[in-house]
């Protein structure tokens, strides 16, 4: 599937996992330490060359167990150097694959909601149904999102200083305007804004301590997202860029980045509850809309539910063949 151009290799079950999760009770969060502990190489497989390439971005969908809990389903995401938090893109294009696939009993018209657990919590999608197939768009409701920091000076080595914002959306990230570091998030050429936010992330991750209220696990950046710092409320949508990961470039406006950044705007005044902002993708120029739904807490922090909205489509089907003597049969990454 993509959503917004962001790729989404679902997996729609893995007996490794399913044995892992039903011999020994395992949380989502546990499951994920044992995927990257034990059956990596799944993942490398399906996001790296030959089968992926340095954009793939994937989902292994979990049907039952603790690590599903009392939600319809739970999966885990997948990206080039390991595996990620949450991830809105994913979850507007699991919340179509759950209903066209059956992973949700008796889904309604004109619209089901879909409980999707995620690392980061559970996430509400919410889908329209004709009684035969899923559509467009697609909205989700985040888990508790918060500004972690605002204005927090930063100095990246070989850039000079710096001012940018921390946000959680599920998972972390740095946000500054592309103009800080000399570019345009519209004009500059993608090399030049990824090499710059992968500098933001790690001086950021060097110069600033995360706290997660509820874990440890989740207390990680994930990345830098240079915006066009139209942060004001506007009806003009507002233009961004994600670098994730191991430099890896969102195809589309970033889901759990739009939370985070609404989460931002809140909590600085610029946003009002239900007051709907359009968050324009630089590289693709897709779309997806944000708003704050609802205040709530999260630990210490004052938070917001965000809904998120966008579109997804499938893509296609495939089935990876990988050769015992194949060498290269867990894939390559090189930069
Ligand atoms: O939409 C999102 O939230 C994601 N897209 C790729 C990076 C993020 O996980």
């Amino acid at each position: 599937m993509h959503t917004g151009g962001e790729p989404l290799r679902v997996v729609p079950r893995l007996e490794a996992a399913e044995a892992a999760v039903a011999a020994a009770g395992l949380s989502l969060l546990e499951l994920r330490r044992h995927m990257a502990a034990a059956q990596d190489h799944v993942r490398r497989a399906l996001m790296h060359e030959p089968r992926g390439h340095r954009g793939m971005y994937g989902a292994l969908v979990v049907r039952g167990g603790a690590a599903v809990g009392d939600a319809d389903l739970a999966a885990l995401f997948l990206h080039g150097a390991g595996y990620s938090a949450m991830c809105g893109h994913a979850v507007l294009a699991l919340g179509r694959f759950a209903l066209d696939y059956g992973l949700v009993a008796a889904p309604r018209r004109p619209e089901t909601a879909v409980r999707l657990r995620c690392p980061c919590g559970v996430v509400t999608a919410f889908v329209p149904w004709d009684g035969h197939r899923s559509g467009n768009p697609v909205r989700f409701h985040s888990v508790p999102a918060f500004a972690a920091a605002t204005d927090v000076p930063i100095d990246v080595p070989g850039r000079g200083k710096v001012v940018v914002d921390i946000g959680y959306g599920g998972t972390f990230y740095a946000f500054l305007s592309a103009e800080q570091l000399g570019l345009d998030v519209c004009s500059s050429k993608t090399r030049d804004l990824v090499s710059a936010a992968s500098a933001v992330t790690e001086a950021v991750k060097k110069q600033f301590q995360l706290h997660h209220p509820e874990s440890e696990d989740l207390a990680f950046l994930y990345g830098t997202i240079l915006t066009d710092g139209r942060d004001a409320f506007s009806e003009e949508p507002t233009t961004n860029i994600c670098v994730f990961a191991d430099e890896q470039v969102d195809r589309c406006p970033t889901g759990s980045g739009v939370t985070a950044r609404i989460a931002l705007q809140y909590h600085k005044g610029l946003i009002q509850l239900n007051q709907s902002r359009t968050f324009r993708s630089s590289t693709t120029g897709s779309l997806f809309t944000g708003k704050a739904v609802k205040e709530t807490k999260f630990g210490d922090y004052n938070a917001v539910v965000v809904e998120v909205s966008g579109e997804a489509f499938y893509t296609g089907t495939a089935t990876f063949t990988m050769e015992e003597e194949d060498p290269l049969k867990y894939g390559f990454f090189f930069k």
